[in-house]
């Protein structure tokens, strides 16, 4: 029987509603929740986030300040430029679009942001508050709406064999995390499989929850997923069109080997893409909310 296919669109629409109604909320109040957005340099993919970010933002009545700073922008500018939106009052929360280019030190860019405004949940302060459970810090933008996406589909990781392939900072690590907490609507045993794993399928095949998160095209294959699985495909990538015209968007997992194998699956686009941003402005709405 094919997998049901999990649709982020519609979950994502959800979330965005229940932003809205808060944004209503510290309007009648007299607060404006605001969202700066920095670009580094001019990266088409980032472009379009980007746009889309502050679309979604105009959408639920967020101020949002995108700002665009050259290819060949120094550290000093980039530093300056958050040391002027951390100071700003209209501003709750502030991300730099990653990744930038190559002179650009994220790290340390990451750390020049106030923590109470970085509702991507990148600094190492609310990473830490993450990993130890501590509900202060800012849900992890793109784990997150995965954790969202398998709570509104049914999908209970508690006691499940949750594999996840890749471990970037942005995704693998803070999904793990998310995971195994000891919460309702987690509780997983988590495995973390990647490049230096060999015979990653050993894993995936065993898998009850299996997040692909590792960038690279159609990289799960219907024979590396257990049957009725719940497969999350994390993965945007780019490639050329044979029919012409506009890039073609696949994610990690060959999408029609695993409907045939999983018992639900995330399609790209319209999966786990429309999440990250619906938990970003969630998140910076809730940053608003917590300003004195
Ligand atoms: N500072 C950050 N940088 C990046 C993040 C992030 O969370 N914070 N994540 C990704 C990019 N990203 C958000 O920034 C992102 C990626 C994809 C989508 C999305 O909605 N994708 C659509 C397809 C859109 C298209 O490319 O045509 C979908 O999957 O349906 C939203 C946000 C890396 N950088």
């Amino acid at each position: 029987m094919a997998a049901k296919i999990i649709d982020g669109k519609a979950i994502a629409a959800e979330v965005n509603e229940e932003t809205r109604r808060r944004v209503e909320a510290l309007r009648a109040a007299g607060r404006i929740p605001g969202l700066a957005v920095v670009l580094v340099g001019d990266d088409p993919a980032s472009q379009v986030y980007v746009n889309a970010k502050a679309k979604k933002c105009a959408e639920l009545g967020i101020h949002s300040d995108k700002r665009v700073l050259p290819a060949d922008a120094t550290m000093e500018q980039v530093l300056e430029l958050i040391g002027e939106l951390n100071r700003d009052p209209r501003i709750d929360g502030i991300l730099v679009q990653s990744p930038p280019p190559p002179q650009i030190d994220e790290e340390k860019v990451i750390a020049a942001i106030d923590p109470a405004k970085d509702v991507d949940c990148f600094s190492e302060r609310n990473v830490g508050k993450l990993l130890i459970g501590k509900e202060d810090g800012f849900r992890p933008c793109t784990p997150w709406g995965v954790m969202l996406l398998l709570e509104k589909s049914g999908i209970d990781p508690a006691g499940k064999h949750a594999v996840v392939i890749g471990r970037s900072n942005i995704v693998g690590k803070p999904m793990a995390a998310l995971l195994m907490q000891k919460a309702k609507g987690a509780n997983a045993t988590v495995t973390v499989v990647h490049s230096g794993t060999p015979d990653i399928a050993r894993f995936t095949r065993d898998a009850d929850i299996l997040i692909a998160a590792i960038g690279k095209p159609e990289f799960v294959r219907g024979d590396m997923i257990k049957p009725g699985a719940a497969v999350i495909d994390v993965g945007i990538n780019r490639t050329p069109n044979p029919a012409g015209g506009r890039d073609k968007l696949v994610g990690d997992v060959k999408f029609d080997e695993a409907v045939e194998v999983a018992g639900a699956v995330t399609p790209v686009p319209g999966g786990v893409g429309p999440m990250t941003i619906a938990v970003l402005m969630s998140n910076a709405v809730t940053a608003c909310e917590r300003r004195k």
